[in-house]
């Protein structure tokens, strides 16, 4: 699928160099989510990204309500998603630099495509989102396979599962729509999102460093409330997956097989406060944190429940992994890539 949609974006677009797949998101849009105006390469850190190739995954008004694409300027101005029909075929009114298809809208990731989602307001939108680029050195498959080679080791030597997280991205800041980029304002999506499902996070050795991309590989904890939860994860993406994980499941099951007795939490000291502090202080600096989010419903939360959802996400994420596995035995290695399942609610505010 990714390769059939870069090799439709390298001949619509008539590319004389071929593309790399930048980035694949699995995109779940809940009621609320929205996003203004915007290139996709209007930030520095996404500087890279040239075309953008998004696949309607469900239906406007039978899945969800709102939630229509628009672009500022040229025709046509609004598009309905609408799930994709068999394969990728540009309609006849296709122009230099927008072009639509059967089951793709494909654009060049540019002013020239100044573009917004309405909100969501009913149902859940979704989306595969796949941005390319010309510069080799962000080909995301180089980052990926790496990592997915790692854990076939870490299968083949009886270790556990080396479930995740893959980091879906270097960077996932969230600015407002009007502020330029130069403010040093901005957040850190998986901060902000864990921050307003109650939140906190702590790192045992303090931020030690002002550099998101470091710190976000390094392994943490959450607090909530004046409490320290026991898990360690091996990330601030790995937390954020158990958290929406442990949301999804509580709002739909109410609780897990293997909850254990009591989640351990213990009280938070002086110091692991401050630390806590210091995360905040440096990368929530936004004072719209708050507004971002502000659709999140509050659940309740127990701490054993908890526990138990740590384990059994491990089991719910290995699946991707262990199917992968299987069938690169069966010699189709290289063409099989579970980014994007690893990766989604970006966008969505309800969690
Ligand atoms: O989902 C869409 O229709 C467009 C998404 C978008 O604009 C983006 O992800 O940058
Ligand atoms: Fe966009």
């Amino acid at each position: 699928m990714q390769d059939r949609l870069k090799e439709k974006v390298e001949e619509v677009f008539g590319c004389e160099y071929e593309l790399v797949t930048e980035f694949t998101g699995l995109i779940s849009w809940c009621k609320g989510a929205s996003i203004g105006w915007h290139s996709d390469d209007n930030r520095p850190y996404l500087r890279q990204r040239d075309f953008t190739a998004v696949c309607y995954l469900n239906s406007y008004q039978k899945d969800f309500e709102g939630g229509l694409f628009h672009f500022q300027d040229g025709e046509p101005k609004t598009i309905a998603p609408l799930a994709g029909v068999s394969s990728v075929s540009v309609l006849p009114y296709d122009s230099l630099f927008i072009s639509i298809c059967m089951d793709a809208v494909m654009y060049t990731a540019d002013s020239r495509n100044t573009h917004s989602v309405d909100e969501v307001t009913d149902g859940e939108r979704l989306t595969l989102t796949l941005w390319f680029s010309r510069d080799s050195s962000h080909d995301e498959d180089a980052k990926l396979i790496p990592l997915l080679s790692e854990s076939l080791l870490h299968k083949s030597n009886n270790m556990p599962c080396s479930f995740l997280p893959l980091p879906a991205s270097d960077n996932m800041y969230w600015y407002s729509p009007n502020q330029d980029s130069h403010q040093d304002f901005g957040f850190d999506i998986r901060l902000g999102r864990l921050h307003a499902l109650g939140f906190d996070v702590y790192y045992s050795q303090g931020t030690r460093t002002s550099d998101l991309s470091e710190l976000q590989m390094e392994p943490m904890q959450l607090a909530r409330g004046n409490h320290l939860l026991d898990h360690k994860f091996v990330n601030i993406l790995h937390a954020l997956q158990v958290v929406q994980f442990y949301f999804w499941k509580v709002c739909k099951s109410g609780t897990f097989t293997n909850e254990v007795q009591s989640g351990k939490v213990v009280q938070l000291s002086q110091s692991q406060w401050k630390k806590i502090i210091e995360v905040k202080s440096v990368f929530m600096k936004d004072p719209n944190v708050k507004t971002v989010f502000r659709s999140l419903e509050q659940h309740s939360f127990g701490s054993a429940t908890f526990s138990g959802a740590t384990t059994a996400w491990e089991d719910y994420s290995c699946w991707p992994l262990d199917s992968w596995l299987l069938r690169s035995s069966q010699g189709d290695l290289n063409r099989t890539k579970y980014h994007g399942c690893l990766y989604s609610g970006f966008f969505s505010q309800k969690f």
